[in-house]
């Protein structure tokens, strides 16, 4: 079964299609990076699978239950797991209280307690670990991402869903935070990213998505993307 699946899906704005009968499917514990020109409908798709765009057609698959008419909270509740782009914490918290509310605004399903679910955090993203105390808004712009994806995993989801995770990021921090994501990936959690960054995005991710004026133009593994010289420079401006 797949842990995330889009199945057949169309969806824009004001009845006017962004997404083309899009499918896809991420095995359990897999991991797929989608990427893409500007404007070929990464965030659109996104915003369909945490649900805060609705499809005109087709399905959103969440461990194999239909989870199209849920919303945001919901598939929260249900495992889904989202870091968006922007305002992803709270910036005048520190992070020890943007990591509990986390947990008190969905808790886990497993029954794990507050003090089990920050360790596990803790142990994916040590460089906060001496930050505990600190204002989420006094991190650097890579500390508060690894601030972010730490909150989304407090609940333990089975897939988190990551909107461009380099966006805003140095080079060195961008690499620090793939490092970390790498890290989620092997523990077991479902990936989703969309990323400009087309290299960090499909360096961390088993498979790669080329999503081209709103259809899938390629899926395949991740590596094969990357040394696929034609597709670089065809659809992703050797980025
Ligand atoms: N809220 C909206 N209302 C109307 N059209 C929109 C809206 N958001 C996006 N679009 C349009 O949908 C198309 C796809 O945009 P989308 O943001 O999904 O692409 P993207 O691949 O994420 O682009 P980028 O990499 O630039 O963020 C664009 O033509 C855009 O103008």
């Amino acid at each position: 079964m797949s842990g995330l699946e889009l199945e057949n899906v169309i969806a824009g704005y004001r009845g006017r299609p962004v997404l083309h009968d899009v499918s896809l499917a991420i095995p359990a514990r897999g991991s797929l990076t989608v990427v893409g020109p500007n404007g070929s409908g990464k965030s659109t798709l996104m915003k369909t699978v945490v649900g805060l765009l609705r499809p005109d057609k087709g399905r959103v698959l969440l461990e194999g239950e239909d989870i199209t008419r849920l919303d945001p909270p919901e598939r929260a509740r249900r495992g889904l797991g989202y870091v968006p782009q922007e305002a992803n914490v709270f910036r005048s918290m520190t992070v020890l209280e943007n990591l509990k509310v986390a947990f008190e605004f969905t808790p886990p399903r497993s029954g794990a307690g507050l003090a089990a679910r920050i360790d596990g955090v803790l142990e994916l993203f040590p460089e906060i670990r001496p930050k505990l105390k600190t204002a989420a808004g006094h991190l650097s712009g890579g500390q508060r991402q690894m601030l972010a994806m730490a909150a989304a995993l407090m609940p333990e989801p089975t897939v988190l869903a990551l909107d461009e995770p380099s966006a805003g990021l140095s080079p060195k921090n961008a690499e620090l935070l793939f490092a970390a994501i790498a890290r989620i990936a092997a523990a077991g959690v479902t990936l989703l990213m969309i990323e400009q960054n087309t290299r960090l995005g499909l360096s961390v991710a088993a498979r790669g998505l080329v999503l081209v004026a709103g259809q899938v133009k390629a899926e395949a593994p991740a590596e094969a993307l990357l040394s696929d010289t034609l597709m670089q420079s065809l659809y992703l401006g050797g980025r």
